[in-house]
């Protein structure tokens, strides 16, 4: 059995199909690719995994449970997280204090114990303190632990999106786009760090990406989404030199001409 596993997804707004029947398995312990042209939907499907969108038609199974209709919290509770694409941070709080708001998601005091400041809430306070600097740590970013998160490089911006994704304890984790706006540097950093997730944290990694060389160089498994729908499955080298795929990307006449 899959790890995850999403069924004839459908999704629609109003007239547009953003997903259309689209089914994708991820085994675990895999680091998979689900990649388009613009527009093909993508994003949508992360949005549907996480619980932002409620699919109109498909399942979406967790180690064969149904996840489809919960919210994004309590997805996130049973195992799955994610980044996004514009990246959502608090950008007035500290990084630290934006790791500790994932730490917080799991721990148990609640708003209301923190609001009457319980001394249950300021040991939990101090745990969450403690581990959030320890995922500071592991990202690589512990120097600017005190800095606003508005204010650092975007590379660092998408660092701790990461750990603050990482503070939930997920078994599977979603990037969407995890290397835009990277110079290349930064770009072959990310593609090492994506790769100690899989192998230090034993995680199942669900990547966006339009940096091919990465999804090429890191993926195991591809899906290509074209107009809401997909085209294609496989490795790496059965991706790229399939000819609907390049057809996707490069527009008919291109292959046609080839
Ligand atoms: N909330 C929404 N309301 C209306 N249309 C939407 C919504 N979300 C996505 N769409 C549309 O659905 C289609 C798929 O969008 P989506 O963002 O999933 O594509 P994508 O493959 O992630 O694109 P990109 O690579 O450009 O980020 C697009 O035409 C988009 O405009």
């Amino acid at each position: 059995m899959a790890l995850l596993e999403a069924n004839g997804l459908t999704k629609k707004f109003g007239g547009l199909v953003a997903n259309e029947n689209v089914t994708i398995k991820i085994e675990k312990g895999t680091i998979a690719a689900v990649i388009g042209p613009n527009g093909a939907g993508k994003t949508t499907f992360f949005n549907m995994i996480t619980g932002f969108y409620e699919p109109d038609e498909g399942e979406i199974l967790l180690n064969g449970k149904s996840i489809k209709g919960l919210r994004p919290d309590q997805i996130a509770e049973r195992g799955i997280t994610r980044t996004f694409q514009n990246i959502r941070l608090f950008k007035e709080m500290t990084a630290l204090e934006n790791v500790m708001v994932g730490v917080h998601s799991r721990l148990k005091a609640g708003l209301l114990g923190i609001l009457f400041n319980l001394k249950r809430v300021q040991e939990e306070e101090e745990k969450a303190r403690v581990e959030a600097y320890k995922l500071l740590e592991y990202v690589g970013i512990e120097q600017i632990a005190n800095e606003a998160a508005g204010s650092l490089p975007y590379g660092l911006q998408r660092r701790l999106e990461i750990a603050r994704a990482l503070a939930t304890n997920p078994e599977i984790i979603l990037l969407d786009e995890p290397a835009a706006g990277m110079n290349p540097r930064e770009t072959v950093e990310m593609t090492e760090f994506i790769k100690r997730l899989k192998s230090e944290l034993n995680l199942t990694i669900i990547l966006i990406e339009h940096d091919m060389k990465l999804v090429m160089g890191l993926s195991e498994y591809i899906h290509v989404l074209d107009y809401g729908r997909k085209i294609a499955e496989g490795t790496p080298d059965e991706i790229r030199t399939n000819k609907q795929v390049i057809e996707a990307y490069l527009g008919k006449s291109a292959s046609e001409v080839s």
